[in-house]
């Protein structure tokens, strides 16, 4: 595994999230419980705990923005293919924010883009994880044919746990 430069993280283990804006691939709840079974991916593992807000700041603030429409953070996507989105360390303003790419097709399934998986792999970067080499860990840098039953490898569970240690009841 590796983590950021200066290994941010979060030092708090309450963290905020909130859905801006909604991808029309799918319906809101099923963008709501993806979101949420990816942030459960980590804090099954760590003492970390999610909530949702719906409006107001919050600490990781999800969205969904095509090519060219720049969501003010001068990083554009690139159109179907290619980066799927990205996310940033932990941090305030940006900090912990993720971004997906509109020009995706995201799905719940193995077909198109699966949002559950990349919203944990994004989450991972959220948290102050970089990429890991191990190719079938959720933070290799590649999405893979994903096996959605087991998602978090040894690599993704020893990194997360190297920042914020174990779940409490494990
Ligand atoms: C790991 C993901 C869930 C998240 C990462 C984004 S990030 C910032 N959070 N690490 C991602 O999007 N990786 C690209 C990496 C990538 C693969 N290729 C690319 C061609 C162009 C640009 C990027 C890529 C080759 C062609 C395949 C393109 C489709 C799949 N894309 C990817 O796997
Ligand atoms: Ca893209
Ligand atoms: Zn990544």
């Amino acid at each position: 595994f590796s983590t950021f430069a200066g290994e941010p993280k979060w030092t708090k283990q309450v963290l905020t999230y909130r859905i801006v804006n909604y991808t029309p691939d799918l319906r809101p709840a099923e963008v709501n419980a993806a979101i949420k079974k990816a942030l459960s991916v980590w804090s099954s593992v760590t003492p970390l705990r999610f909530i949702k807000k719906d409006r107001g700041d919050a600490d990781i603030k999800i969205s969904f923005a095509a090519r060219g429409k720049s969501h003010n953070d001068f990083i554009p996507f690139d159109g179907p293919g290619g980066s799927l989105a990205h996310a940033y360390a932990p941090g305030k303003d940006f900090g912990g924010d993720a971004h997906f790419d509109e020009d995706e097709t995201w799905t719940q399934s193995t077909k198109g883009t699966n949002l559950f998986y990349v919203a944990a792999h994004e989450f991972g970067h959220s948290l102050g994880l970089a990429h890991s080499k191990h190719p079938d860990a959720l933070m290799y840098p590649v999405y893979r044919k994903f096996d959605p039953s087991v998602l978090l490898h040894q690599d993704d569970i020893t990194g997360i746990q190297y920042l914020y240690g174990p779940s409490p009841n494990s």
